[in-house]
């Protein structure tokens, strides 16, 4: 089976990077990838010629069918279509969102460089390629919490949510996810879709307390070239 080249990765990280999705063993043409990530539905063994394993996490999508809209709240949610912001309000927040990604967690990859793909993921949140909106909270001049959303048709996509650690718990990670579901009931997306890792417990007992469920799960397997490594 051939590995399917991923562009972006490959470019951000300036190494050559796939992925393949495989059911069960399957013999792989690594050919001369630095990273190929495995995603399988299940745990099997996999072994890459000259390539070793150096992550593994399971991606957890959550899903909502989106039949009524959440009760509306007077509470200001902004939105960065009309208040103009810069990568750097929501880069602490960002970091939060990501604090169990796999690009941070396989120190293959450094922390540096962690932080520089989550500011890619804001500022192309900011300027649309990566996300349709992005909606947070300011309280005294400071981004408190923050999501961002992408379109599929009538399929919604959350890429990023977070609030700051001294502000969860507090109820502003529930009035953003029922803004964007508003939001979303309105602009003709009937299903919302949430990934994270089952690894982040939090985050899962926070989407399943708003109502979401697991659609599915799936293991994702960082091997990385020998001589790389
Ligand atoms: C797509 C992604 O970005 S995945 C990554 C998600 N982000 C993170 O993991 C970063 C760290 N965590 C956070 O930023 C926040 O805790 C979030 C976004 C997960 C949740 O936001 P919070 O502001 O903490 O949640 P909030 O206080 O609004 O809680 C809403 C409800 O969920 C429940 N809830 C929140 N956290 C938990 C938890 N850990 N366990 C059980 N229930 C929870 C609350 O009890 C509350 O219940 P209610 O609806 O009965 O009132
Ligand atoms: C900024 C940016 C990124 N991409 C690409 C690069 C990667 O191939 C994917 C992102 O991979 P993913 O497995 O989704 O990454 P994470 O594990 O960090 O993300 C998960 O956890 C997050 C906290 C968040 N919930 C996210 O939704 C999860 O999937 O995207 C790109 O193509 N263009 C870009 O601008």
């Amino acid at each position: 089976m051939k590995v399917n080249y991923l562009q972006w990765d490959s470019d951000f990280f300036n190494k050559k990077i796939g992925d393949i999705s495989i059911h069960q063993k399957e013999d792989i043409e690594t050919e001369d990838y630095d990273l190929i990530v495995v995603k399988q539905p299940s745990e099997f063994n996999v072994e890459l010629k000259n390539a070793l394993l150096s992550f593994q996490e399971t991606k957890v999508n959550f899903i909502k069918t989106l039949e009524k809209p959440r009760q509306p709240d007077s509470f200001t949610i902004k939105d960065t279509d009309s208040d103009d912001k810069d990568i750097e309000f929501f880069r602490e927040l960002a970091y939060e969102s990501g604090k169990k990604s796999r690009f941070l967690l396989d120190q293959k990859f450094g922390e540096e460089k962690f932080k520089e793909l989550y500011d890619m993921w804001i500022i192309n949140s900011l300027n649309k390629k990566f996300a349709l909106k992005t909606f947070y909270i300011e309280e005294n001049g400071k981004a408190i919490g923050f999501v961002t959303l992408q379109k599929y048709n009538t399929l919604g996509k959350i890429g990023l949510i977070a609030t700051h650690p001294d502000f969860q718990g507090k109820g502003f990670g529930k009035k953003l996810l029922n803004h964007v579901e508003n939001f979303c009931i309105k602009n003709g997306i009937y299903q919302l879709e949430i990934p994270t890792q089952k690894e982040n417990i939090q985050a899962c007992a926070f989407y399943k307390k708003q109502g979401y469920s697991i659609k599915d799960e799936i293991i994702i397997k960082h091997y990385w070239k020998n001589d790389s490594l």
